[in-house]
């Protein structure tokens, strides 16, 4: 068993400045109207508190430094205004690891609660789980009041005396006046997410501005419409801005509108046209997200100057803008019961020491220092096994559930929901020919995951240039697939090979992001040179041809036939049954596969406690 030895999570306030923590380089371009953003937090509100001193701040600096902000804007005579774009569990112990008698997140709502945000909406983390979307509305949505916007999200919730009542989660729009006197139109939509829990009713952002209720929100004109929502900026298949910003448009063909996104954890920027910016501040509390407008107050619409910027999150960046004595007796609370509640829901628990890293995109998968090797090579074949199996076993990982990396060093509670944050068990289907297990991983990988959202959406299906993608010429319900992750990486790899091979001089800079957007001029607030990343499959497995099991099992025939030989176990998360189960049919016809063929694997186990395992066993 793990024991709790006397160990702390390292300082939750970043060193002071002779840390090696890069600062920024330049002032903010501040406007008439200033939006700071965060999104795709998943839980990081601590910060990151390993080797990553350039993502160290914490919700309590965060706190200060828009308080501080605010403040300046007053002294300015401008706006400042606060947006978050939502996921806000899975990914972190602050959330995942809540103790029992609350559902996850629960605690990290009450942090969330003191920020002073304008507009807030949902992300689709929150609706995996039911009882998870009604925390959320019984805590968030009601502490925000109006503030809480979710224009596209219905909740059915159950009375006491059983009666059912169907529910939007947050405020259809919200039209609110500034400090400053200017007038606001805010939504709040998600994309088409259909993997939500039974409950919960998302309608399709294409369908939602036909509604009376939206077109009557846009019929008056306000000084600048405010749209924060959980849906990429860019033309994926599953996001659906231009189609707003179309709709809007054909009502006020000029009005300023900006755009805050999320769900596809880049740093990212386009503009719909002229008179708007999309801007996308990155994930897990790495990035603060800033846009700045001038010329809104102006007649002449030919006017308008937009500017983002990305700013790394930790106290070095905040200090640069609003000061070295940016703390607030608030922020510096905030701070501190953090630490208290890591204590309390035991992340410090350690519960072994990684003798290296494992990185999630440096690396390709098949390098020793890839986490996803690590599973695949040592952690599922020591701990996902049948001894009772007569066959031997192929487990298949959709690398999507993997979301960070492991640092060398302390293994904790924390690190275990940091890498693995899903509750899915690991399933099987048995005894599957050979022939067709050997296919199963190549064809996983051509046909991708299966989508989050359903394809109905107007926008084309293009890359991050804008390009059409090449088409799979398979015909499959599953083609196209493009999962958040496989974004992230395909964005972070090219990053990386565009700008390593333009720049000069950057050994001295430390590293981080470079963004690549598309809008002008640079965005990074603070200068790196790129971390590496490379493309990594959207699925991977254990080795193939399986090793033969150390089976107990007594074989079913003595002889052991050949034909008994021929099969394999089909090990899977749950969250991918649907992805196994039409491969499996598209790859041989000799029989329909459905979910009466699946069955538990190892009850014992499930994602989120397989490391844990793993690091008692191996790394204590
Ligand atoms: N139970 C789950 C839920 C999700 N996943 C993986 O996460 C991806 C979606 O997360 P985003 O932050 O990108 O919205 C999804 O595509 C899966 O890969 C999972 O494994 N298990």
């Amino acid at each position: 068993a793990a024991v709790q030895l006397p160990f702390e999570l390292g300082p939750l306030q970043q060193p002071d400045s002779s840390s090696p923590v890069a600062n920024p380089y330049r002032q903010l371009p501040w406007g008439d109207v200033n939006i700071i953003s965060t999104t795709d937090t998943h839980g990081w509100l601590m910060g990151h508190q390993r080797q990553e001193a350039g993502f160290s701040g914490d919700w309590g600096d965060v706190y200060s430094f828009v308080a501080r902000m605010k403040d300046e804007a007053r002294r300015r005579g401008v706006d400042l205004l606060l947006v978050d774009s939502g996921d806000r569990v899975d990914g972190n112990g602050l959330v995942d690891g809540e103790p029992a008698g609350h559902v996850k997140g629960w605690t990290a709502m009450s942090y969330f609660a003191e920020m002073p945000y304008d507009v807030i909406t949902t992300g689709n983390h929150e609706l995996y789980k039911y009882p998870v979307a009604v925390a959320t509305y019984n805590k968030l949505a009601k502490h925000y009041g109006e503030r809480y916007v979710t224009s596209n999200v219905n909740l059915t919730l159950n009375d006491q005396r059983g009666k059912q009542r169907t529910v939007s989660l947050g405020n259809k729009y919200r039209k609110f006046k500034t400090e400053q006197g200017r007038t606001v139109t805010a939504f709040g939509p998600l994309f088409d997410f259909k993997a939500h829990a039974a409950g919960i009713d998302v309608q399709a952002p294409h369908e939602m501005v036909k509604e009376p209720w939206f077109l009557d929100a846009i019929a008056e004109e306000p000084s600048f419409f405010l749209l924060v929502g959980h849906m990429s900026i860019r033309k994926e298949p599953d996001s659906e801005w231009s189609t707003i910003v179309k709709a809007i448009r054909e009502v006020h063909p000029h009005t300023p509108i900006t755009v805050f996104g999320g769900h596809h954890h880049i740093r990212d920027c386009v503009r719909e046209d002229s008179n708007s910016m999309s801007l996308a501040a990155g994930r897990y509390m790495e990035t603060v997200g800033w846009m700045s407008i001038k010329g809104i107050d102006s007649a002449d619409r030919s006017n308008l100057e937009f500017h983002r910027r990305y700013l790394d999150q930790n106290r070095n960046t905040y200090k640069y803008h609003a000061g070295d004595d940016f703390d607030t007796k608030k922020g510096q609370s905030i701070t501190k019961s953090l630490t208290q509640t890591a204590k309390d829901f035991n992340l410090t628990l350690q519960f072994g020491v990684a003798p290296q890293s494992y990185y999630l995109y440096r690396h390709p998968h098949t390098s020793d220092k890839s986490i996803l090797k690590l599973l695949t090579d040592k952690v599922l074949p020591l701990l996902v096994t049948r001894p009772d199996r007569p066959y031997p076993s192929l487990t298949i990982l959709n690398s999507g559930s993997i979301r960070f990396d492991i640092f060398k060093g302390p293994f904790t509670r924390n690190d275990q929901w940091i890498i693995l944050p899903f509750t899915n068990s690991f399933e099987y289907i048995p005894s599957v020919p050979r022939s067709v297990a050997a296919k199963l991983l190549p064809y996983l990988n051509l046909v991708g995951e299966h989508h989050l959202a359903s394809l109905t959406s107007t926008t084309t299906t293009t890359s991050s240039d804008d390009e059409p993608l090449p088409q799979l010429s398979i015909a499959h319900p599953h083609a196209q697939a493009a999962s958040v992750e496989l974004l992230y990486r395909r964005r972070l790899a090219e990053e990386y090979a565009a700008s390593s091979s333009t720049s000069t001089g950057e050994e001295k800079l430390t590293p981080g992001y470079v963004t690549a957007d598309k809008c002008s001029e640079l965005g990074d607030d603070t200068l790196h040179r790129p971390i590496p990343a490379v493309w990594q499959p959207t699925f991977v497995s254990t080795a193939f041809p399986p090793p033969p099991p150390s089976t107990n099992a007594s074989s079913s025939s003595s002889s052991s036939s050949e034909e008994e030989e021929d099969k394999i176990d089909i090990v899977f998360f749950d969250f991918i049954q649907p992805d196994i189960l039409s491969a499996l049919n598209a790859l041989q016809k000799t029989k329909t596969f459905t979910e009466g063929d699946v069955s538990l694997f190892v009850g014992s186990l499930t994602a989120n406690t397989l490391m844990q395992s793993y690091a008692e066993r191996e790394w204590s």
